[in-house]
């Protein structure tokens, strides 16, 4: 059976209804997610800020289908992805989802140009060289395409992995504390690319971080305490991003 893919026209890129996602434990079950509904706009950038253990890092895998919830719906591009069989979860990931993760997950024996067209390799779709080019440029990575990851520092890393999250275009980006590794200005400019990502080409950007300047790059701030989203604001600056955080940390 071949997955449709997911519907780029609708204004709603990632749609969440109660989700719950409990975590069986070892003593006692941890309800990491315990209700959480939210809709994101179609070539939109969300920041998902709380404090450590607040269930960021589960919202994520749960949205990008990684992780299925324990119950509740998850709907990426107007298809519902808990309805979906593992096979079709991870072909849909594959063709539609694009991630960037703390932990790289670069290929060490690949160079850094094929690391970055790997994607598409899976996806059995042709690499544009023009976009990789850009993406390269955008990121600082040119010259270094033929170094393989241990060659690399953190941060050179992290681009990399950014790079390999845009290549195939995918609908949705989920980055998990992209710019965790990167000095200030570094960070500051793969926020910038993934903004034209989501401005230029519609992409959907979702990114989790503890940075409140990156948080106040984005659109909107989501701010989850205890599994739950207890705020929910556009527009923010990093003051207020702060502040709004300690309040919900209390
Ligand atoms: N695989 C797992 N098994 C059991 N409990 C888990 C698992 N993953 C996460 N948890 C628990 O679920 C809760 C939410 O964790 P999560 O990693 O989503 O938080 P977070 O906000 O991303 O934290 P951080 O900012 O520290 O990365 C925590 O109490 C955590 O200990």
């Amino acid at each position: 059976m071949t997955i449709a893919p997911p519907d780029t026209t609708t204004a709603t890129a990632v749609r969440l209804v109660d989700v719950h996602k409990t975590y069986p434990g070892g003593a006692q079950p941890v309800a990491a997610l315990r209700g959480v509904s939210l809709s994101l706009d179609t070539g939109s950038l969300t920041a998902v800020v709380g404090q450590s253990g607040s269930g960021k890092s589960t919202l994520l895998n749960v949205a990008a289908g990684l992780d299925l919830p324990t119950s509740g719906r998850v709907v990426v591009g107007g298809r519902d992805t808990t309805g979906l069989s593992p096979d079709q979860l991870t072909r849909f990931r594959r063709e539609h989802v694009g991630f960037v993760f703390q932990a790289y997950n670069l290929i060490p024996h690949l160079s850094v140009v094929d690391n970055i067209r790997l994607p598409l390799v899976l996806a059995g779709r042709a690499a544009d060289e023009v976009w990789i080019g850009e993406l390269l440029d955008a990121l600082g990575l040119a010259g270094l395409e033929q170094r393989r990851p241990g060659e690399l520092s953190g941060g050179q890393s992290q681009r990399v992995a950014i790079a390999r999250a845009l290549v195939a275009r995918p609908a949705v980006v989920f980055a998990d504390e992209p710019t965790g590794a990167l000095d200030s200005h570094t960070g500051a400019s793969v926020l910038e690319l993934l903004r034209v990502a989501a401005h230029r080409f519609g992409q959907t950007v979702v990114v989790v971080t503890h940075d409140a300047h990156v948080a106040a790059a984005a659109q909107r701030v989501l701010f989850l305490a205890d599994g739950l989203v207890v705020h929910d604001e556009e527009d923010m600056t990093p003051e207020r991003v702060t502040a709004r955080l300690l309040e919900t940390g209390r």
